[in-house]
């Protein structure tokens, strides 16, 4: 099952692996073709109603591949508003092809009966797919009240035009006309959908067919620049509405924190505060002045402190846990004592991650180890890689918190979800990377749930680390990231 905002991201991977999606639009074309076979015999009339985005496109495709048949293609508009390059490729090579096409630019000459006045043996409906927002307009309304009118049996693209493939619904509403007449979603009597199943086709009343369109599996295994789709400011926000994290850590460590910070502000937090002890927190904030740093009395955290952090962490989005702790009882009395009165989110990493198995804890938390803190926890690991991706899942699945176990390969994983993340190299192990990584996922978790947090943050360091080894080679350390961030996360 893949929802239309996961599928877009991989299929963006797919792209990055060198799959691009002319390719996969191919591949659907196809397979519409595949079902038109399968429901009507050659010579048979078969209409094919088609959008101006992507959905119109594969349609596009099915047309150059059903030779054998009475094929007409109606576009909705006029050609030079197809709105993708690949659509419009496709338009143009049907008509290089003479392959029988009209467009459709008043909605009131939209019809389906042949010449003769019968109905068309198979519609196949590609106006709207994944693409659609809203109900539905002109002249998709009205052509879809005609083939809804019709007596011939729908192929629908995708989904039905109209219906949320998340949810079935209508994307516009489920309220009727007044006059009854108008159409708020295509009816289809069966869906050729790709890649996946979809959420929302299981309640419609119609066959679906999940189409193989080659998108490796890599794609959705791996993280990769899709994964960063959705992930762009609101141009409407205002300060704190992205994200707002407070870093607790330092005492016998003053890098740690400030790293973990300063990345979650290059991650693109909004605000970043620092709670650390009072003995370091003036070098902390002499790194950087856009760091807001609050100092609790003494030089190490410890259980004293948990009434002063739990209040600093109500007014925030996540809280990161652990970078430049040391160990020692009182870190963990604190770490334990915070837990148990905190029931946000929270990234927990370095010495406060032994505590996470047995703590009762409401927080939701994104545990960064690495294989022996994975260990210390609890955990076990394996050099077998897809060995070790199951242990991982499964020990998430029993600490019920999402666990970034880092590595060669990173893996991800939450009691649903297994991801993998190869980007990063050997110059990485380096002191400090970790503890911008624990700043970073702090800041995306701000943003955006746990796991793709954990999933994206992994990307992106790794991206970070790579771009700092093109620069520095072995020489690469850990001050080298945060700046690279914002490169390594635009979705390109
Ligand atoms: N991996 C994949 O996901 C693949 C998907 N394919 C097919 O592509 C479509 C999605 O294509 P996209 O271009 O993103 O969107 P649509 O074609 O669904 O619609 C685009 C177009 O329609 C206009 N529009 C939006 N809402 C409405 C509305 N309510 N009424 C009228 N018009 C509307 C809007 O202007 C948009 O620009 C997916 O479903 C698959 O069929 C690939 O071919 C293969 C890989
Ligand atoms: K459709």
């Amino acid at each position: 099952m893949i929802t239309t905002d996961r599928m877009a991201a991989v299929d963006a991977n797919a792209a990055a692996l060198g799959v691009p999606r002319k390719q996969l639009m191919e591949s659907s074309g196809n397979a519409i073709a595949r079902e038109v076979r399968a429901v009507a015999e050659p010579g048979a009339t078969v209409p094919l109603v088609c959008g101006r985005g992507n959905n119109g496109g594969d349609a596009l495709v099915a047309a150059r591949f059903l030779d054998e048949y009475d094929v007409a293609v109606a576009l909705l508009g006029r050609p030079e508003t197809i709105r993708t390059d690949i659509a419009r490729e496709n338009w143009e090579a049907l008509e290089a092809a003479e392959i029988p096409a009209e467009t459709v630019t008043d909605s009131r000459d939209f019809d389906l009966t042949r010449p003769d006045g019968d109905d068309p043996d198979v519609i196949v409906d590609a106006m709207l797919g994944s693409g659609v927002s809203g109900g539905l307009r002109e002249p998709e309304r009205t052509a879809a009240a005609a083939i809804n009118a019709s007596d011939a049996p729908v192929v629908a693209v995708d989904v039905p035009s109209g219906i949320d493939a998340d949810t079935g619904e209508p994307t516009g509403g489920s309220e009727s006309t007044a006059d009854g007449g108008e159409a708020v979603a295509v009816n289809a009597d069966r869906v050729v959908t790709f890649h996946d199943e979809k959420p929302g086709l299981a309640s419609l009343d119609a066959e679906v067919t999940v189409a193989d369109i080659g998108i490796p599996a890599a794609a959705e295994r791996f993280t990769g620049p899709g994964d960063l789709l959705g992930l762009d400011r609101d141009p409407d926000s205002h300060k704190g509405d992205n994200g707002e994290v407070l870093i607790v850590g330092g005492g016998p460590y003053t890098g740690a924190p400030t790293l973990s910070a300063l990345a979650a502000l290059r991650a693109g937090a909004d605000l970043v505060r620092v709670a650390c002890p009072e003995s370091v927190a003036s070098e902390v904030q002499g790194f950087s002045p856009n760091l807001i740093v609050r100092a609790l009395p003494g030089d190490r955290v410890g259980p004293a402190h948990v009434d002063r952090v739990a209040s600093l962490a109500a007014g925030v989005d996540t809280v990161v846990l652990g970078p430049g702790f040391g160990g020692g009882d009182g870190t963990e009395a604190f770490v334990r004592g915070f837990l148990t009165a905190y029931a946000g989110r929270a990234v927990v990493d370095a010495d406060a991650l032994r505590i996470v198995p047995d703590v009762d804890t409401d927080a939701d938390l994104i545990c960064t180890p690495h294989q022996g803190e994975l260990v210390g926890m609890g955990g076990e690991t394996a050099s077998d890689p897809t060995e070790r991706t199951q242990l991982v899942r499964e020990f998430a699945a029993e600490v019920g918190h999402t666990l970034l176990v880092k590595g060669a390969v990173d893996v991800i994983a939450d009691g649903d979800d297994v991801r993998l993340n190869r980007t990063g190299n050997p110059g990485m192990t380096v002191g400090g990377t970790g503890d911008v990584l624990a700043g970073t996922v702090g800041a995306l978790a701000a943003v955006t749930e746990p796991f793709r947090a954990a999933a994206v943050g992994a990307y992106v360091v790794g991206r970070a680390g790579d771009a700092a080894a093109e620069a520095n080679g072995s020489g690469l350390v850990a001050t080298d990231l945060p700046d690279r961030l914002p490169e390594a996360m635009r979705n390109e």
